[in-house]
């Protein structure tokens, strides 16, 4: 008997492009949402967009916050409650996004994703990822009801970030390889569609790498696109494995060796060099991902994250201990193979 169903959660609008941050409330008008709007942000985003958003809304009331924590959450659902909010709106980069999909969870009321940096693919995925104890990685809630992307803002955020973006992309590589050797050696449940579009995504990205470049809205138009495609290859699987394999638990382990280091986006992609490396041996890939990631201009080295060997050969030996996820590192790589793979591939 066949007796396989999906649920498949996307948001209704996807605003994109020049200036769309002020089409904002009319994309939320379209949602036939009830009650008061309240923004959560952080004080960067605030001081960038706060106002572009507070004069669309009659009675808005915001809170700010300054780290991605289950405290930040509890405190977006306390202020949330005593505003009498009917709807959260979220401005800013992941750390934002993140706290704010978690709380409207909890608050079980619809939000809205206004991101000012195309740093890292949870725009628009069913996914938050809060660290929690010794572990950090995503916890299912549900996506936002409207994406509002404004590529002017997003050209004028520090290079960087849009750099971080590219490689969280160029990261999918990497990850689809370990879901599928998951589905292969562990029966880990496999989404073809999922698969191939995460692939797909980095695969366009990396041929439009020329087109790249700082101060230019078609560049965050191109990123923006992608961080939307791999967020909805999220969503079909119900899962982040489209996106998140064992450079993503080496970029965890770093979060709780090294918190605030480097960004999220370049540690996965300096991590994917690595894990590439293991997957295919010396003559493998890991050659094409680290030129994808030095053509966007995102680190490809321990020390352009600022982070020292011994401490990238701890979090890739440990990495594996971060969630139950099946990957290339299996049950734990020795600090011999880890010490060989980030010598040769020129990370340490
Ligand atoms: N849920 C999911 O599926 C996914 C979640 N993530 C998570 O997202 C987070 C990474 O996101 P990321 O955006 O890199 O981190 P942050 O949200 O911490 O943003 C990085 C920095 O950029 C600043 N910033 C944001 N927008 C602008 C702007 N327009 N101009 C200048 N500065 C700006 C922020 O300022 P300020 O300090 O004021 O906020 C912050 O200092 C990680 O926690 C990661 O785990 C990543 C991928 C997928
Ligand atoms: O960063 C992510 C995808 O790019 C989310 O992955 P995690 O599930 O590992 O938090
Ligand atoms: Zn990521």
């Amino acid at each position: 008997m066949f007796d396989k169903s999906t649920w498949i959660q996307l948001p209704r609008n996807v605003l994109m492009g020049h200036g769309v941050v002020d089409e904002l409330a009319d994309a939320v008008d379209e949602l036939y949402l009830t009650g008061r709007p309240f923004l959560v942000t952080s004080p960067t985003p605030n001081d960038i967009a706060g106002d572009a958003v507070r004069t669309q809304f009659d009675d808005i009331a915001s809170v700010t916050i300054e780290t991605a924590s289950f405290e930040s959450v509890e405190r977006v659902v306390d202020a949330a409650e005593a505003a009498d909010a009917g709807y959260l709106i979220a401005l800013g980069g992941g750390k934002v996004i993140d706290t704010a999909k978690m709380a409207s969870d909890s608050l079980d009321c619809g939000f809205v994703s206004v991101p000012t940096a195309a740093s890292h693919d949870g725009i628009v995925s069913g996914r938050s990822s809060i660290p929690e104890g010794d572990t950090r990685h995503s916890v299912a809630a549900d996506p936002p009801l409207a994406v509002v992307a404004d590529t002017t803002i997003l050209a004028e955020a520090p290079w960087e970030l849009t750099t971080a973006g590219c490689a969280d992309i160029i990261s999918n590589y990497t990850a689809v390889k370990d879901w599928q050797l998951a589905h292969r050696l562990k029966n880990a449940e496999y989404s073809e569609y999922a698969g191939a579009l995460s692939q797909m995504t980095a695969e366009m990205l990396v041929d439009n790498a020329e087109s790249i470049k700082p101060n230019l809205e078609e560049s965050a138009w191109v990123v923006v696109k992608a961080l939307l495609s791999s967020g909805v290859a999220m969503s079909i699987a119900d899962s982040s494995r489209p996106a998140s394999g064992a450079e993503h638990l080496f970029s965890h382990q770093l979060d709780r060796l090294v918190p605030g280091r480097a960004l999220h986006g370049h540690q996965v992609g300096v991590g994917s060099i690595v894990i590439e490396y293991l997957h295919s041996g010396e003559k493998g890939e890991w050659r094409d991902i680290r030129n994808a990631l030095d053509e966007v201009g995102a680190p490809t080295t321990a020390a352009e994250l600022g982070i020292d060997a011994e401490t990238v050969l701890e979090a890739l030996t440990t990495a594996h201990t971060i969630r139950d996820r099946y990957t290339i590192l299996g049950d734990g790589v020795s600090e011999e193979a880890a010490r060989e793979a980030a010598t040769f591939t020129g990370v340490i």
